[in-house]
């Protein structure tokens, strides 16, 4: 931290996973070589291009919050140990664990989905160069020395790993030190490629071994009784305000945005070091004004900053937080309908666009740095050679993995981005039934699988509910379910301010719901596929985890199996005293500030044969029917089943709002059923 936004942007950084933050990153230690029109040729091999150099505004022209950089800027004091202090040492259990429901109680569930502001991801980005902000350089006046020997970092702060996004990254070691200080070409950047993975890995053992020095030391200075003062920059001891100070402080309008910098830097340096610096106050009071000033900062409700905040160990929550005020690449996906990646490239930067593969776990995509034309209006983009389509929704599709011939349910498929890759993955063959509640948004739908080509999509509106009634037998589903957002605040910033905890509560039933339909219209006899995935473009528990948890406990005919996307973090298994099933670390996520691409998550499901009370054909997800037996917490077994009976007052109101979108007239509202 200390660094003041300049409001001056960068090159976008490149997709492949980003390097911790003490490192040097790939993208802006190295500086590639310009990519002429007469290479593009071999583009499939090789990726060169220019990353511009070029420091724009961005489109608001308004600075982000300066960066935070929390583990190397404090100045610490050894002083001796006053008290010892209450608090236990890091660690989640700590956080006060708030009002959050359990979601599993589905069946308590009254609201009704009717105002619910759903994510909508629509894959169309703007066109033109992503930027990104400079957060200036060491010289600014308000840096503060950096810590000389010890890191101040929390145990729970799991280094943001570096992901190797194919085996052959890991596997080949030839020439590994190609050219290492030459210009980085298409020919050698797979070479150099791999020889920065290798330095970024034993730079991950120093600072392991560093780490665990550390802690060591740390051990003995709890021996000696010695407590660790955090100083402000101007020398001042830092301490945290009383609630009466927080209130003055409202009152005249709170804190400026320095003092909240600092503050900030101060609680998470404690967060992260709390057994040392955490003096006389508790953990949740720290907590509690670090929340505050992020939301004051970034511009958060309250709920929302807490439960993000939640999700991650201190100092990688500001690092998410940061992501968040910066765009992500912009990219897009060749449609291979219409013609090849190496085509594409070669006239796209005979237009003027600076571009390069987006990393090897996708041979479709194309990172575009810089354009002479708008992006989303070239001809080639109107002929359908291209979607402009987030890197994080080609995961699904990779995940889902459809084969030619089969027959493909997109549950909530608008605008059409996943669509359109699962009709070209299919060559054009079998079908894909592209489905939408919003029939509006099936205009964009159909629009887009004209435009592409796609001519084995059927497109369709239905609520995903009404799924397998009126249609099932599916070699594979898509459930893109509609979510939160919350992975994608750098585009759609209104996400800070408009959820609630109503709006989660809503959405993961919702999620829950559709993804029994999804399962229950698969075809488990299915010769070639019997798959399911299930994604979201949000990073909570509640809308990821939780609801494929539900999906294994009710479904016990379905196990989760890898998503063959080959990075991303593991599913979390538990989190807040709130156990999942050990499977649900094969189910995948990605975050911003790891891999430079929105916030998402990815599952996928192998959907076997039904068990006994829900056989084969019948439409498992019937009123009230056993599909099959959970074992409670108390050790003794239920049936479990489709709790239609108590959610019938949501699907009511969906079918009416769904007839009013159609145009029909809507009768009265049903009365609730009375219990005698
Ligand atoms: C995340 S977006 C889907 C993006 C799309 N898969 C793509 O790649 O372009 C979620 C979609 O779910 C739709 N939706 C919301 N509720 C639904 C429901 N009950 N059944 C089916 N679709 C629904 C929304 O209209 C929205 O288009």
């Amino acid at each position: 931290m200390g660094r003041r936004a300049r409001n001056k942007q960068g090159p976008p950084e490149p997709l492949e996973p980003l390097e911790p933050r003490s490192k040097p990153s790939r993208s802006s230690s190295k500086k590639l070589g310009k990519r002429k029109a007469d290479d593009a040729g071999d583009f499939e091999n090789e990726a060169s291009s220019v990353r511009p150099k070029k420091k724009t505004k961005d489109a608001s022209g308004k600075a982000a919050p300066a960066k935070l950089t929390v583990t190397q800027t404090k100045k610490v004091v050894i002083k001796r140990k006053p008290d010892s202090d209450n608090d236990s040492a890091d660690g989640w259990e700590d956080v006060d664990d708030g009002s959050e429901e359990d979601d599993d109680e589905i069946d308590q569930f009254t609201e009704t989905l009717d105002d619910l502001e759903l994510e909508e991801d629509d894959d169309d980005l703007d066109a033109g160069p992503a930027q990104e902000f400079d957060f200036g350089t060491d010289d600014e006046d308000d840096e503060v020395p950096t810590l000389p020997t010890r890191r101040l970092k929390s145990k729970q702060m799991e280094r943001p790993a570096k992901i190797i996004p194919t085996a052959s990254d890991a596997s080949s070691s030839d020439s590994d030190s190609d050219d290492e200080d030459g210009p980085i070409t298409g020919a050698n950047i797979e070479a150099r490629s791999r020889a920065m993975d290798k330095k970024a890995s034993e730079q991950a053992m120093l600072d392991a071994e560093e780490l665990q020095r550390a802690e060591l030391d740390g051990e003995e200075d709890d021996d000696d009784g010695l407590a660790m003062e955090v100083e402000d920059e101007d020398g001042q001891i830092f301490v945290l305000p009383t609630t009466e100070e927080r209130e003055e402080e409202k009152k005249r309008g709170g804190p400026d945005l320095l003092t909240v910098q600092r503050r900030m830097r101060s609680c998470a340096t404690i967060l992260g070091n709390f057994k040392k610096l955490g003096k006389g106050r508790s953990r949740n009071e720290y907590t509690e004004q670090l929340v505050a000033d992020i939301c004051s900062y970034f511009g958060y409700n309250e709920f929302l900053a807490d439960k993000l905040f939640q999700l991650f160990p201190v100092d990688e929550a500001i690092s998410f937080f940061e992501a968040n005020e910066v765009p992500r690449p912009v990219t897009i996906r060749t449609n291979t309908l219409r013609t090849r990646r190496r085509d594409l490239a070669q006239v796209l930067v005979n237009r003027g666009v600076t571009l390069e593969p987006i990393g090897k776990w996708t041979n479709v995509g194309l990172q575009v740095f810089e354009s002479s034309v708008p992006i989303g209006a070239t001809p080639e983009y109107l002929a359908g050679h291209y979607m402009l389509q987030a890197a994080s929704s080609f995961l699904p599709v990779i995940a889902l993995a459809p084969q030619p011939h089969e027959r493909v349910l997109d549950m909530a498929s608008a605008p059409g981005g996943k669509t359109t890759h699962i009709a070209a993955l299919l060559q054009n063959t079998g079908v894909v039934f592209a489905n939408d509640s919003n029939k509006a948004r099936t205009k964009s739908l159909a629009a887009n699988v004209h435009r592409l080509g796609c001519k084995n999509v059927v497109v369709c509106s239905y609520d995903g509910r009404e799924f397998p009634k009126v249609l099932g037998g599916f070699d594979r589903v898509l459930l893109d379910a509609p979510c939160s957002g919350t992975g994608v605040i750098s585009k759609d910033s209104s996400v800070k301010v408009n959820k609630s905890i109503r709006d989660f509560t809503l959405l993961s039933h919702l999620q829950k719901q559709l993804i029994l339909c999804a399962i229950d219209s698969i075809n488990p006899n299915s010769k070639t596929g019997g798959f399911i995935v299930y994604s979201t473009c949000s990073v909570t528990v509640d809308e990821n985890e939780a609801v494929v948890d539900y999906a294994l406990r009710k479904r016990p005919n379905v196990k989760l199996v890898d998503t063959g996307i080959g990075f991303g973090r593991e599913g979390m298994t538990s989190f807040r005293g709130k156990n999942f099933d050990p499977s649900v670390r094969l189910t995948r996520r990605f975050y911003p500030h790891v891999h430079n691409m929105d916030g998402f998550y990815v599952a996928k499901f192998k959907v076997g044969k039904r068990t006994k009370g829900a056989a084969a054909g019948q439409v498992a997800a019937a009123d009230g029917e056993a599909v099959g037996i959970e074992t409670l917490a108390d050790g003794t077994t239920a049936e479990v089943r489709f709790d239609e009976g108590e959610d019938s007052k949501i699907l009511e109101e969906a079918k009416r709002r769904s007839m009013r979108a159609k145009g029909l007239k809507v009768g009265p509202k049903s009365k609730p059923a009375t219990t005698s």
